[in-house]
C-alpha cells in the first residue's frame, strides 16, 4: 500500500513536531490513517493528543514536520468535520436552530439537518433548548454539526470526555455507526476501554512520541501459555531452545510463553521429558490495560 495516497490514508503526517518553549508537546509523529476506519489515538492526559488534532486542522502551526490531510495541508477544512474541545452553541435557541445558524455559513440545506439529526439520535429533542440537554446530547449536537457538511473525515477529541456512562455509551454507538457508514474517523482518547471498544486500529502516544501502533488485537499481542513448572531455570532453559530467548518469560514464577494456546500439550510433553514437572498449564490473555501501561511507562491509564 502507498502511504502517501491521500485516498487510502486521509491522514498522513511526517515528523510531525510541536515545541512550546522547553516542552516538546509533539514529538516527530508519523501518523498515517487508514480510510473508512475508526482510528483511535490513545494516551494519557498531557501525551500531546490535542496538540496533534489542532495542528491537522490548521489551528496550531507545527514546529516542524509536515501534515497532510485528504491530501491537503492543514487548514484546507473541505471534507473534514472536527470536534474539539466543547462545541460552541448558543444555549437558547433549541437544538435543531443551533444547526440552522451553522447551516446558513457553511451554505448547508434543510434536508441535511434533518439527516444529522437522526444520525445522532436527536431528531426527537431537535425542538428541545440546547441549555435544557445534558452533556451526552450536547456532544452528540457538536458531533451532528462536524457532520453537517457532509464530510469524509471527522476528527473528534475526547468525544466522552465527561460523560456518564450512558452517555459514552450512546456516543461509542454513534462513532460505530459513522466508521460503518465509511466515514473515516480519528478519535483521541486517554480511556483505553473506549478506543478498544469502537477503533478499528490504534496509535498510542506519550511524551509526544508514537509508542505504538497497530489494530487493537495485535496491540494485545495475542495470548500466551502461563506454565508453572519446577525447577523453574531448568524449564527457563528448555523452553527458550524450544521456542527463542524472546518467546520466553518469567512472571510472577511460571513461565509466560508466547505460543498458540494449542501448543500447549506439545510443550508440555517436552517439559516432562526433560524431567520438569508440570503444575500447571493456562493459556493466558494479556491485559491491555496493562500493556497500555507498559508503554506509556506507569502513568495512570483508566478503563471506561
Ligand atoms: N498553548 C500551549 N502552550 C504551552 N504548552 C502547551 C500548550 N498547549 C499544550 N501544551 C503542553 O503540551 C503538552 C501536550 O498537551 P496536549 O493538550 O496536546 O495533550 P493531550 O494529550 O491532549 O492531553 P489532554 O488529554 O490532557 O488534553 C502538555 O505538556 C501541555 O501542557
Amino acid at each position: 500500500m502507498d502511504d502517501t495516497d491521500p485516498v487510502e490514508f486521509p491522514v498522513r503526517t511526517t515528523g510531525l513536531t510541536k515545541r512550546y518553549g522547553e516542552i516538546t508537546a509533539v514529538d516527530a509523529l508519523d501518523l498515517a490513517v487508514p480510510a473508512g476506519q475508526v482510528y483511535g489515538f490513545l494516551g494519557p492526559n498531557g501525551a500531546g493528543k490535542t496538540t496533534t488534532l489542532r495542528m491537522l486542522l490548521g489551528l496550531v502551526r507545527p514546529t516542524a514536520g509536515t501534515v497532510r490531510v485528504l491530501g491537503r495541508p492543514p487548514g484546507r477544512l473541505a471534507g473534514v468535520g472536527a470536534l474539539i474541545e466543547g462545541p460552541a452553541f448558543y444555549p437558547y435557541l433549541s437544538g435543531r436552530d443551533n444547526l440552522r445558524v451553522l447551516a446558513r455559513y457553511t451554505g448547508t440545506g434543510r434536508a441535511r439537518i434533518e439527516t444529522v439529526l437522526e444520525m445522532v439520535d436527536l431528531a426527537d429533542r431537535g425542538a428541545d433548548r440546547y441549555a435544557g440537554y445534558s452533556l451526552g446530547m450536547k456532544q452528540r449536537l457538536g458531533v451532528a454539526a462536524a457532520l453537517l457538511k457532509n464530510p469524509r473525515l471527522l476528527i473528534l477529541d475526547e468525544p466522552t470526555n465527561g460523560l456518564d456512562p450512558a452517555g459514552m455509551a450512546d456516543m461509542r454507538a454513534l462513532v460505530r455507526r459513522l466508521g460503518a457508514g465509511g466515514c473515516t474517523v480519528l478519535l483521541s482518547s486517554h480511556l483505553l476501554g473506549e478506543v478498544q471498544q469502537v477503533c478499528d486500529r490504534v496509535a498510542v502516544v506519550a511524551d509526544g512520541r508514537l509508542v505504538a501502533e497497530s489494530t487493537v488485537a495485535d496491540l494485545r499481542g495475542g495470548t500466551s501459555l502461563r506454565v508453572s513448572a519446577s525447577p523453574l531455570g531448568r524449564a527457563v532453559g528448555l523452553a527458550r531452545t524450544l521456542l527463542g530467548a524472546d518467546r520466553v518469560r518469567v512472571v510472577d514464577g511460571a513461565l509466560d510463553l508466547t505460543v498458540e494456546p494449542d501448543r500447549a500439550a506439545w510443550i508440555n510433553g517436552e517439559l516432562v521429558a526433560a524431567g520438569v514437572a508440570v503444575s500447571g498449564l493456562r493459556p493466558y490473555e494479556r491485559d491491555l490495560e496493562q500493556v497500555f501501561l507498559e508503554l506509556t511507562k506507569g502513568e495512570p491509564a483508566h478503563v471506561g
